[in-house]
């Protein structure tokens, strides 16, 4: 008998920048509970109902960090294909212009990093693999593919706007 994967689970995150350069710094938070708990990411969590992916952005920096962008940009998707779970789809969104204070949350412990200085080993196990390419201001999809232990496989793509404009309402890879 087969059995029929569900469609993968949407996720946003979201990484505050600051600065360029050598001075560009990055707010990560320290995830408290579920999902990557231990962990340094980007803000972020699953796209509810009704809400388009640019809201579901702006809902979880504001409830995770307490900030709000002026000026938040959808760069780049991935697709996770997981062997052990349900596969995620996660859009990623760069957030400027930042307004409000900076707050901890029941869900993520926030710190400002120099890029230069990311914590890479206490992140998910394919940040560094694909983080550089965001931080250079690249548009991108990126694919990958896990076992419970590893990350088998993966790919990196440079697209234009239209394409990352179409995988809004057609996320497949
Ligand atoms: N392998 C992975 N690599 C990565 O870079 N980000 C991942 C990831 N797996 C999950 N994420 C991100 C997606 C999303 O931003 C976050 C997980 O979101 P959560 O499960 O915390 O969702 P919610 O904030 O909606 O949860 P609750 O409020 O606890 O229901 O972690």
């Amino acid at each position: 008998m087969t059995t029929t994967k569900p469609p993968p689970r949407l996720y946003t995150v979201i990484f505050p920048i600051e600065g360029s350069g050598s001075g560009q710094r990055v707010l990560l938070g320290l995830k408290k509970r579920g999902m990557g708990k231990g962990l340094w990411n980007g803000f972020g969590g699953k796209l509810e109902p009704g809400e388009t992916l640019d809201d579901c952005a702006h809902r979880e920096l504001q409830e995770e960090c307490g900030l709000e962008a002026k000026d938040l940009c959808y760069v780049g998707v991935l697709f996770m294909i997981c062997s052990h779970h349900d596969d995620l789809t996660i859009f990623v969104y760069t957030a400027r212009d930042l307004v409000g204070s900076v707050v901890e949350s029941d869900e993520m412990a926030p710190q400002w990093f120099t890029t230069d200085k990311l914590p890479y080993d206490g992140c998910h196990r394919e940040a560094r693999l694909w983080w550089p390419t965001m931080l250079n201001g690249s548009l991108f999809v990126a694919r990958f593919v896990f076992t419970q232990d590893d990350c088998i496989q993966h790919n990196i793509e440079h697209v234009d706007r239209a394409r990352l404009t179409q995988l809004l309402s057609q996320p497949g890879p």
